[in-house]
């Protein structure tokens, strides 16, 4: 059986008419990985973790996950395919503001029959399955039942992490969650991700633009490598850097 997780074929997108920002003729990433994703600013890192999140629809090629071209289903299906697979963890987290800690992380479950089962599976619960997460990314109990906006942004952030890892969903899409950490709390915070993703056997695609954090992963993606659309719509702001640097 193939080990592919995710497979993009013959991908282009493009947010306005004839200004491509995405063609990537294939792409395979494996079941387990951990996969940094890097490029400069504005080569469409964000872009492509919607697409393949299914935020995005494709103008033309396929994206298949877990076997499910996304682009053979309507819009709710594909809303409906998010919830179930994916957990994303998003540079500014978006907690909501008006629930407790517990209430935010198990939200997921409330939409997804295949998170509840596989807690069910494990003899647990969503309120069970959000302490343990809590607790193993490193968080005191008690933070359960504050209101969001009584926590740190590392705080935040982990709790961020846990809502998108909360009923084991097969892939963890994370896109800067790290940018407004100093190292060391970037880098512990690393190591409890890779851990609750190989203890829920979860793909991790990992967008950032902090280079020290890349060898610890298992890949490296450089968009620019295989964006063949990237030079097109890169050009402009790389003239606006050369005019900089001959000013
Ligand atoms: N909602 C949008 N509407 C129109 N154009 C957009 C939109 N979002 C992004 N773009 C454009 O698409 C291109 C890729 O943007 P994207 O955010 O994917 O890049 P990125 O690599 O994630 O950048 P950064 O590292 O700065 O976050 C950019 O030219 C950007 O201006």
């Amino acid at each position: 059986m193939s080990d592919a997780i995710i497979q993009l074929q013959a991908l282009q997108f493009a947010w306005k008419p004839n200004q491509p920002v995405l063609h990537i003729d294939e792409l395979t990433i494996n079941k387990r990985h951990k996969m940094f994703i890097k490029g400069p600013s504005g080569c469409g890192k964000t872009t492509l973790l919607a697409l393949l999140g299914g935020i995005l629809k494709p103008q033309q090629g396929q994206i298949t996950l877990l076997g499910q071209d996304l682009t053979q289903l309507t819009d709710s299906q594909r809303d409906h395919f998010r919830s179930e697979h994916i957990g994303f963890i998003f540079q500014m987290f978006n907690l909501l503001p008006y629930l407790s800690v517990l209430d935010n992380i198990t939200l997921p479950c409330r939409f997804s029959q295949k998170r509840q089962q596989r807690i069910k599976d494990k003899q647990s619960t969503p309120q069970a399955e959000a302490k343990q997460l809590v607790a193993t990314l490193g968080l005191p109990e008690n933070v359960l039942s504050k209101p969001v906006t009584e926590l740190s942004i590392g705080q935040q952030q982990r709790v961020a992490a846990a809502r998108a890892l909360i009923g084991g969903p097969e892939i963890i899409i994370a896109d800067e969650p790290t940018s407004a950490l100093d190292y060391d709390a970037r880098k512990s915070f690393l190591s409890l991700l890779f851990e609750v993703c190989d203890a829920h056997q979860a793909t991790l695609l990992f967008v950032s633009h902090d280079p020290t954090l890349e060898t610890l992963f298992d890949n490296t993606l450089s968009l620019m490598d295989i964006n063949k659309a990237a030079s097109h719509h890169l050009s402009g702001q790389d003239n606006i850097h050369l005019l900089k640097e001959v000013g």
